[in-house]
């Protein structure tokens, strides 16, 4: 393989606290290794259209303690035909970029795959989304934090819970992946956790949440996640309130304020670390991989693995622990 002289970084699908991170040492990795650094705005739109802007040390200064993504990210159906990735590989050598960082979900690994398949450019992919959902890293990007974020909406709402002994059902992100709601569920201590992964009677709810009335529980929370079968909080509260009247029942769907917000620490060390090793791995001769955190120690895992794996489960035992921790 000829050694790699441009780096293309970019971010795609769900922005993620931590991106910002990730970039700023994918391009100063590449820069002290001496390549050079394109940014990519807008993911696969943006390689299409040609979006392509050069980087140095200082186009990344100031980003680290950023949420969202400065490289901006989008959606792109383009991408999905052969005909869209074949412009944006035309584009990518007309710009002699020859190797690619790509930080997002499975989709985006999905699109970096066929990429790197259909025309042989190198990619070492990033885990960049809250849903912590992807197979080869015990975490995701901004998973950390959304679910600091999640728990400090569930405190402020476990107030007004408690001062009007009232039952909320707040929903959370997670169409696929319940991991922010059970996390969250526990550290907050809700009394109920839904999960697409596990299918929930409504009856059996009910059931716990009268034992908590009648064991003099003055506010009850339930985590859903948005993914959780049942169609979401507004239809499991309006069942459940169909049977169950002991305490006033409210709703709050905290939506996209969970994608925000300055990340935290551990995100940005996350970021540093997964975007310097993605640069190495590059400059080693790794492609279709995708860099992991496994037992605090970074590792590589092929691309197709990391998006059609989906042996990782659930902790279970959080679930079991948190049915008794809330009695
Ligand atoms: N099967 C696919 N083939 C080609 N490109 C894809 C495919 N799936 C997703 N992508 C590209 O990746 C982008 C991001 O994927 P998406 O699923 O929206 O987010 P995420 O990467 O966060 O999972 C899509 O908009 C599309 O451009
Ligand atoms: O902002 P959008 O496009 O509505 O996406 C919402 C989705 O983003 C997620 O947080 C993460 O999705 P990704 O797979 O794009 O990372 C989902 O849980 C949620 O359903
Ligand atoms: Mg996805």
């Amino acid at each position: 393989m000829a050694s790699i002289k441009k780096i293309g970084v970019f971010t795609s699908g769900g922005d993620a606290p931590g991106m910002n991170a990730c970039v700023r040492a994918v391009v100063r990795t590449g820069i002290y290794l001496g390549k050079q650094v394109v940014g990519i705005h807008q993911g696969y739109q943006g390689m299409i259209d040609k979006k392509f802007i050069n980087m140095d040390a200082r186009s990344v200064r100031n980003i680290i303690q950023l949420g969202g993504t400065v490289l901006k990210t989008a959606r792109c159906a383009e991408f999905r035909t052969p005909e869209g990735r074949e412009k944006a590989y035309k584009n990518l050598v007309e710009e002699g970029i020859d190797a690619l960082v790509p930080i997002g979900g499975d989709g985006t690994f999905t699109g970096a795959e066929f990429l790197s398949r259909e025309f042989g450019i190198p990619v070492i992919c990033v885990p960049g989304t809250i849903d912590n959902d992807l197979y080869g890293s015990d975490f995701t990007l901004g998973y950390d934090t959304a679910t600091n974020t999640v728990i400090e909406a569930i405190d402020k709402i476990r107030d007004t819970a408690a001062s009007h002994d009232r039952l909320f059902f707040v929903e959370v992100m997670g169409r696929d992946s319940g991991c922010i709601a059970l996390h969250a569920g526990v550290a907050g201590g809700a009394e109920a956790i839904l999960l697409p992964e596990k299918e929930t009677a409504i009856d059996d709810l009910i059931v716990k949440l009268e034992e908590g009335a009648l064991s003099k529980k003055s506010s009850c929370i339930v985590i859903i996640a948005e993914g959780d079968k049942n169609g979401g909080a507004y239809n499991v509260a309006k069942r459940v309130k169909e049977k169950f009247d002991f305490y006033d029942i409210k709703v709050t769907i905290l939506g996209h304020l969970q994608r925000g917000g300055t990340p935290s620490s551990f995100d940005r060390v996350l970021g540093s670390r997964m975007g310097y090793a993605a640069v190495k791995a590059l400059i080693a001769g790794e492609t279709r991989k995708m860099v992991g955190l496994k037992g605090n120690m970074i590792q590589l895992t092929d691309l197709e693995e990391a998006i059609h794996n989906h042996s990782f489960k659930l902790e279970e035992d959080l679930l079991e622990m948190a049915t008794i921790l809330s009695i």
